[in-house]
């Protein structure tokens, strides 16, 4: 379903990924693991459209989309959970999740069935986006990207500054959404939460590949997320 070849991007003159190759089957979850700054964001940015590829291609369903915009890719299925996830803090929960009606393809979410996969969320609903706790400002931006039904989910870093049971329940949701055929890549530094859930494992060190593979040891993740000396 996407398929990158020998991706690079940079910030002005510092490269920040370098020729990273990788692929997500349909219906698949690929988490890729790094420590920070290891390019994980950079590498969601620039399949999402956000940041230009400076080598390399992206292919998703079959078609070339490296030069289509951030707005063309989310058309064709591609929804970005962005680090820090950008709700609009002073509009309700209920609101955020109208305002991804617009950009909304046919398909099983709504946002009945959003509120269904996140209870608490539904409870919320006439909350303040702004004033939930950060565990629930992450369940409903995840919830936000499902509502335009997405092919692929990027999921970036789901465990930001969340403490470790909120992390645990939000990734027990995973499942549920692979579950209705939506793909999904995902960049973690929560090394256990993404083995827990993914297919297949994708490590970056310095915007580079150093280990990827599916049934991975544990010992050759750690060396690959520090880097040798780790
Ligand atoms: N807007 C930016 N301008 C310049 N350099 C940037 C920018 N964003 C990231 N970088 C640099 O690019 C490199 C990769 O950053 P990136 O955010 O992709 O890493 P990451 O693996 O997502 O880490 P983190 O968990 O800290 O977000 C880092 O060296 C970072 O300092």
């Amino acid at each position: 379903m996407l398929e990158i070849t020998d991706l690079s991007a940079a910030y002005g003159q510092m490269t920040a990924i370098r020729n990273i190759s990788l692929r997500v089957e349909s219906g698949g979850i690929l988490a890729v693991i790094g420590s920070n700054g290891a390019g994980k964001s950079t590498l969601l940015k620039t399949i999402a459209g956000q940041l230009k590829a400076t080598t390399g291609s992206i292919r998703f369903d079959g078609e070339d989309i490296t030069t289509l915009t951030p707005h063309e890719r989310a058309r064709r299925g591609v929804s970005l959970v962005p680090e820090g996830r950008r709700l609009f803090a002073s509009l309700t929960v209920h609101e955020n999740l109208q305002i991804a009606l617009s950009a909304r393809r046919t398909g099983r979410w709504t946002i009945d069935a959003v509120y269904d996969l996140f209870p608490l969320v539904a409870e919320r609903r006439n909350r303040r986006a702004g004033e939930m706790s950060g565990g629930e400002q992450q369940a409903t931006a995840i919830a936000r990207a499902l509502v335009a039904n997405p092919s692929l989910l990027l999921l970036d870093e789901v465990s930001l500054g969340l403490a470790p049971a909120i992390v645990g329940q939000l990734y027990d949701r995973i499942p549920l959404i692979q579950e209705q055929g939506t793909a999904i890549l995902l960049v973690e530094q929560d090394v256990s939460q993404a083995l827990r859930v993914c297919d297949d494992v994708h490590c970056l060190l310095q915007g580079a590949t150093s280990l990827a593979g599916r049934n991975l040891e544990l010992a050759d993740i750690s060396r690959a997320y520090f880097g040798s000396e780790g």
